[in-house]
Order: C-alpha cells, then structure tokens, then sequence
C-alpha cells in the first residue's frame, strides 16, 4: 500500500517485524462488523456513589465506515470507547470488536489492531517527537524505515513542528495532533479518536477529515470518532447519537438530514433529544405512578450536569431543561422517521414514540449473529455477573515491547541532567548529611566552676602539684576534664546557678572550701570515714539536663576524668593505681570496640532506610505520573501489558537502586569509615532486597492513589513511623514490651538487624538473625505485590 502526501510516497507494507504484514489475517476478511455492542451496561461507583454511565447501550459498526460518536458532555462516549479498547469492562452486556472480545489474547486489542487517540494528552513531555513515534514504532515491532517515512507523511499531514522538538515545548494545538499522529501511524484496522479535532484550526481539521476518508475508502480501515463540532460529523459514514447512556439513533447524515428535512445536524439532534427528553419524562412518571418505583443507578451525567455550567451551544442540545416542552410539542415534532431505522427505504416509516435505542436494528446484528461471532464470550446480554476481567492475558512479555519500555524509561532517567544527578547521588548525599550531623562527641560545651578552695586573697590562683602530696586537689582534678568542656570560673554556687538558669552553662561543678583536706581524710579513714566527711570530700554537680545528650556526655567525661585524676594520683604515690576505685571494669567487647560511637549504631539502619524510602517515593511517583497523564493507558492499549510495564520499571529502578547503594556504601565504608566486620556481598545484598521491598510499597503506594499529591503524602507519612519503629535511631529493647511486636513487623526491622549484624558482629548468613532479614524481606515482597493485585482488582471493578 502506498500513500502520497506532499510529494512523498509512504509504504506501508509488510512494516512489522516478524509478520507478512497483515495481523490475525484470519479474522480480518470474515466479519463483516468491526464493532458490535450489545445491552452495555456500565456503572460507576458503589451503593450511594452508584451512577450509570451506559444504560443497555447498542451499537454497531460495519467494517471500512467511519462511525461519528455524538453526544453531550459526559454522557459516556469516553467510558464507552475504554471500554472498546478493552481499558474498562461492562457490567453487564458484550462487546465485540474486530470479531473478538477485547481484551481476550486473539482479539490484537488492546494490541496493534487499534489505534487510540484519547481524550487527555497521554505523551510523555520530555521526549521528541521522534522519540514519541519511534517509542510507539518499537511497542507495535516496526520497521524503522517505516517508523521514518511515516513521521515524514504525517508531519506533512498534521503539519507538525520538527521532529526533534520536545512534546512539552509544543503549543496545545501541535501537542495535540502529536497524540493524533500517534494514533494513526502504525496505521491499524481500527481507529478510535476521542475528539480529534479539539483545538485544531479549519483547515487543518479538514486535512484531518480528508485523510479519515482516505483511510476508510482507500485501505477499508473503521474509524470511530467523537467531537464535539457535531457539523463535521457530516463526512461520517454513520452517526450515533448518545444520550443519558443510550445510543438514540444510528443513521448516516444524509439519511438524518433528508428525513427531518432540517438543514444541519445540529437542529436534528435538538429534536432528537427532546423527544427522547419527554418520552423519558413520560415513562418515568408513569413507572412511578403505576408501581411507585424509582430506579435505582441515578444516572451519572444527570448528577454531572446539574453541577456544570451551561454548555456551548452544541451541548446545549441535550439539556434536560428542554425536554421540559410538553407532550402535545412533541407530537407537533414527532420524527418524520424512526431514529431506529438504518436504511433509506424504511427512513420514511412513522415515529413511533414507544420505540428506544435498544430496538436499534436494521444496521445491527441479531443475538445469534453474535454469538456465531463470538467464541467465547461468558455472560449473557443483561446478565449482572462480574465479566471476566478482559486483560487478564496471562502472555510472557514481549522482548520488542519490553526494549521500547526499558529504553523508555532509561532515556527520561538519564535525559534531564538534574534527575539523574539528584537520582543517584541524592542517597550518599543523605548519608554525608548523617555522618557529618550524627553521633560526634558535643564540643564547647560551657561549665561553670566554682571551686571553694581557691583564696580570694591570693587572687584565687590555681597552683598543683602532679606528687603524692595532697595539695589543691581540685585544681589538680579540673586539669583531666576534656577540652570539650569550657571551664568558666564563678565565685559563688548562687551566681554559677544563675547562669545555669539563664542557659549561659550547662551545668555548675562545685567543690567545698576544704575538698583536699576532706579527700584525704576520706582516704585515710577507708571505710570509717563519716557521713560529713564523705559529703564534704565530694565533687557536686548540678546539670541542665534539658538536653539528655548533653547530659550524658558530661557525666561521662567527668567520671572518666575522676578514674584518670585518682589513678595518676594513685602511680604518684606508688599504690596500685586501680586501688580504691570502682570495682567494675569493661574489658575488651566480645563484638565492635569499646565506646562504639553512635554513628556506627545507626548505619545499617541508615542506609537500609535511605535505599528504601528512595525506591518507594521513586515507584509511587513514576507510576502514578504516568497513569495521571495517561501515559499508561496509551501504552496498555498499544498493547503493552501491566507485566511488561513492571519488568521495565523494574529493570530501570534496579539500575539506580544498584547505583544508590554503591555510593552509599562506599560514601559510609570509604570516606566515614564504618567498619563492616562481615561478609560485604551479603550486606549489598540485603540492602538491594529491602531496595525491592520498598519499590514494592511504592506500588502499593500507586495502586492506592490517584495523584502524584496524595501518593507523596503517603510515602512521607509512612517514613517517620518506618524509621522510629523499625529501630533505626534507637534500640528495640527501648521500645515498650507491647510495641516491640508492631516493631517486628515491619518490613526493615529484621533486615536491620541483618546489617547490624553483619557490619558489628561480622555475622554470615548462616546465623538466624542474617537470614531472618533475608527470608522477612523476600516475604514481603510477595505480601506487597499480592496486595497490589487486590487493590488493582478492587479499582478495575470500581472503575
Ligand atoms: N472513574 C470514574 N468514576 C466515576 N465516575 C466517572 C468516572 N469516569 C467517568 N465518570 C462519569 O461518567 C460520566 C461519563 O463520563 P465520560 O467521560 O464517559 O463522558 P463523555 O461523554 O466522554 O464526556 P466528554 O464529552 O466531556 O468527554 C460522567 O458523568 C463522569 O463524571
């Protein structure tokens, strides 16, 4: 097949990979109707929230026609037109298109046998529209030659900007026909736009139309249309008119304008609807009045309209305020032709008023024509069961598909610089951050001394001796405290008190006018010494301990200078040195090193939660970004499968989660020098599984919300809680005895404690408390994707 735009000969034959060129050849000459729908009924919501968007809808559309799809804003076009493209299932009804039921593994939709053009955007900024076109060329396996010539035809076509522009640097309009030209371009049996021509000037919208009809007559394709401009509906081979769910009529435009005898389709359709506007009005007072029943699914676009402002004037066709003319009007207007009718000879048949959509046949097939069709369709016309779901397609990926994916996903990781660099180095920043901020000793840390013994009369100097001779012992103590602690002299307890209150020093160290004296006697006397003597021999602090830090640190480092004063002392005097002092001693730790600092404590779990959180933001936000835009949706219906979306997300995530962990081990091991005493594959290893864990949540996260807003918001509530109680910042065993159950069960406890392990005690896997994180963490990663797969069923029938 060859097509000639602008001078330039495009073929289009034999342009997939892999194929003689034509897909399910087999289905493709035997039916006549590429799509049938039969008694669809869809409702949105649950009990009081229920609202039917499609109401025993019909339709049918013959193969090569194009099929204009009309109706007002909200009355179900697009839900009708997911479900076509097998995005959306009935609750009750059949559907058959291109002989197959969507979604079933013959039918090819979603699949290259359909080409989709939704309503919202659904491309991804950052690419080109090259890459757009080429992203689409590798899903659907073509030929790049073809890809090529077709981006030619089509920017001559659509008259798109150069293909090297950015999609997002488009204006509206040329955005737009990008999503158009991918729709068209792999020139598929079945056309499906949602609106086409929105924003596009005249000239161009008729250059659309006009390769519509070439695509029709010339190569038989179906193409199915929505708009709103209901006059170009026109140059449509057939036009269905939806209202409140139901297709009103089926009937092409010549047919619709001769018999109505109005001029533009416009004035028909008013008259359309306001006869089905009274005949609705009729049968419902007269349901009400003879049974007393009101129905049960309030109509969707009902509740939507009365909250819209008034529509243009196209729309303005289907307001219920016009139906509220009067019985004896409409007779006045009663149809010239049944809207039920399809075929010239019978357009001139009287209106019957009792007639609905439902009695749609003349272009319709009969029930047994379709099932003749339809191998396997489960549930009977009007049938309320659940259908089964039509993308449960249990096919293995597809090796093309998951290239374009993969490539897809790498190429807007790596194409904006700041991304890329925030990706990757954002995890070892976070640990530098932790490393340089936590867990150092507290320096200049202000106390106030005020030691009694000093003479005032002799300028309160501070003389000692390092001998055996009790003199000044205080000034001879004072000179073991570390130099983290500023020593500032006060004369008196009150005045030192005061500054302690005014958050001038931390804390007040006092000693008594004869400490030295007392000490001695305190010596002397061993165990006879006495109450007085022991207070009087004290060095007495008072601490602000606002700061439990702070706090601690400083009675550490006074104690620790008391031990080397009084051993020194004690050598001095040629006595034992530990003779006298407190009989407990710490020995060399089984595990880690003495004074292990708190740094080393908190690593592990540092950098397991840093790998973690990093992968569920990064999940949660790419999924959820990308089905908000539509994204998604385009490439399921192109034929991509939930499946071959995960794997290219997960082989993209894997990479920078691979990349993350290297820079943080090596940011904590090489610069900070955490030491790990254990075997580091295995420590990398934990990490990478919790890194899974947490893309994991982050899908669970995304199934859950709606938008990138209230998915950021989850994955930020959930941090705080995750870190504090899977024991990141404090030990378990400081958790009261109730908690630590909750703690255990969360998904970075136990491989937490893996890493610990391993980095302190040098563990190996052999050790329960190693393979415990292993085993806990390959848990959850099936609990996390089972429970993904229930919300996504919960959604997709809600939905
Ligand atoms: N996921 C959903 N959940 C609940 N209601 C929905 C959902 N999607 C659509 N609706 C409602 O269903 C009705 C039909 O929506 P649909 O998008 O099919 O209308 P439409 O005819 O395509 O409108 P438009 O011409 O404005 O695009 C509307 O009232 C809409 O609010």
């Amino acid at each position: 097949m060859m097509e000639a735009v602008g001078g330039s000969e495009v073929i289009v034959e034999t342009h997939r990979l892999g194929t003689s060129g034509m897909d399910n050849a087999g289905s493709v000459g035997s039916a006549v109707r590429a799509v049938v729908v039969r008694n669809a009924t869809k409702v949105y919501g649950s009990r009081s929230n229920r609202c039917a968007v499609l109401e025993g809808l019909n339709m049918t559309i013959k193969k090569g026609e194009i099929y204009g799809l009309l109706g007002a804003s909200g009355c179900g076009k697009t839900t009708l037109l997911s479900c076509l493209v097998g995005r959306r299932s009935l609750n009750s009804g059949e559907i058959l298109v291109l002989g197959n039921e969507p979604g079933s593994p013959e039918s090819g939709v979603p699949g290259p046998r359909v080409g989709y053009m939704p309503q919202e955007l659904a491309l991804f900024g950052d690419f080109s529209i090259k890459e757009t076109l080429q992203y689409f060329g590798r899903i659907y396996n073509l030929r790049l030659a073809f890809v090529d010539s077709q981006l030619e035809f089509l920017t001559k076509l659509l008259d798109l900007p150069p293909s090297e522009r950015n999609v997002k640097t488009l204006s509206g309009g040329q955005q737009r026909r990008v999503s158009f030209a991918v729709a068209l371009f792999h020139e598929p049996e079945l056309l499906i736009l949602d609106e086409p021509t929105v924003g596009v000037d005249p000239l161009l919208r008729h250059s659309i139309w006009n390769h519509l009809i070439r695509q029709s007559v010339d190569h038989g394709r179906t193409v199915i249309v929505t708009t709103h401009y209901i006059e170009e509906a026109r140059q449509a081979n057939t036009i269905g008119m939806m209202r409140s769910g139901r297709l009103l009529v089926e009937e092409s435009p010549e047919n619709l304008l001769n018999s109505y005898r109005l001029p533009s389709l416009e004035d028909v359709f008013l008259k359309i609807c306001i006869r089905d506007g009274v005949k609705n009005r009729v049968e419902k007072q007269r349901i009400g009045v003879v049974t007393g029943i009101t129905s049960p699914a309030v109509s969707c676009q009902t509740a939507a309209r009365a909250q819209q402002p008034p529509a243009d004037h196209v729309n303005m066709a289907f307001d219920d305020s016009i139906s509220q003319i009067s019985v004896s009007e409409v007779e006045h207007l009663k149809f010239p032709i049944s809207p039920t009718v399809n075929s010239s000879e019978e357009a001139a048949a009287p209106v019957n008023l009792e007639s609905n959509s439902t009695n749609i046949t003349t272009n319709n097939l009969s029930e047994t024509e379709i099932r003749s069709q339809q191998p396997a369709i489960s549930v009977a016309p009007g049938n309320n069961k659940r259908r089964k779901s039509p993308n449960l397609r249990l096919a293995l990926p597809s090796s093309h598909r998951l290239g374009a994916l993969i490539r897809k996903n790498f190429l807007l990781t790596f194409r904006n610089i700041g991304i890329f660099v925030l990706l990757y180095f954002l995890p070892a920043f976070q640990a530098t951050v932790f490393n340089v901020t936590l867990g150092h000793e507290p320096t200049g840390l202000k106390m106030a001394i005020v030691n009694d013994e000093l003479n005032p009369m002799q300028g309160r100097v501070c003389n000692y001796s390092n001998d055996c001779s009790y003199s000044m012992l205080s000034c001879r103590y004072l000179r073991y405290i570390k130099d983290n602690i500023i020593q500032v002299p006060y004369e008196s307890v009150s005045d030192a008190l005061d500054a302690g209150k005014k958050g001038h020093v931390w804390g007040v160290i006092h000693f008594g006018s004869n400490f030295t004296e007392e000490f001695e006697v305190r010596q002397t006397e061993g165990d006879a010494a006495n109450v007085e003597n022991i207070i009087r021999s004290r060095i007495s602090v008072n601490m602000d301990s606002s700061n439990q830090q702070i706090d601690v640190y400083v009675e550490k480092w006074l104690l620790e200078a008391f031990g080397n004063f009084f051993q020194d002392f004690m050598k001095a005097c040629k006595f034992e040195p530990e003779a006298g002092y407190i009989p407990v001693v710490f020995l060399d730790p089984v595990y880690g090193q003495k004074d292990t600092p708190y740094t080393e404590f908190m690593a592990p779990g540092l950098i397991i939660s840093i790998v973690y959180f990093m992968a569920v933001s990064l999940t949660a936000g790419v999924f959820v970004a990308e089905r908000q835009q539509g994204l998604l949706d385009r490439s399921l219906v192109a034929g991509v499968t939930m499946t071959e979306v995960l794997i290219g997300h997960l082989v993209n995530q894997c990479t920078v989660m691979i990349g993350q962990t290297a820079l943080v081990f090596m940011c904590m091991l090489l610069i900070f020098n955490i030491p790990c005493h254990g075997n580091l594959v295995l420590a990398i290893f934990i990490t990478l599984l919790q890194g899974l864990v947490g893309m994991c949540f982050g899908l669970l996260i995304a199934t859950l919300c709606d938008n990138e807003n209230s998915a950021l918001l989850l994955s930020q509530a959930s941090f705080l809680p995750f870190t504090v109680i899977s024991g990141v910042c404090w030990p378990i065993e400081g958790m009261p005895f109730y908690f630590r159950s909750i703690a255990y069960s969360m998904p970075l406890t136990y491989a937490i404690e893996s890493l610990r392990s391993i980095f302190s005690r040098g563990w190996g896997v052999e050790r329960p408390d190693v393979y415990a994180g292993i085993l806990i963490s390959i848990t959850w990663i099936f609990v996390l994707l089972a429970m993904c797969l229930i919300v996504i069923r919960i959604r997709k029938y809600s939905s």
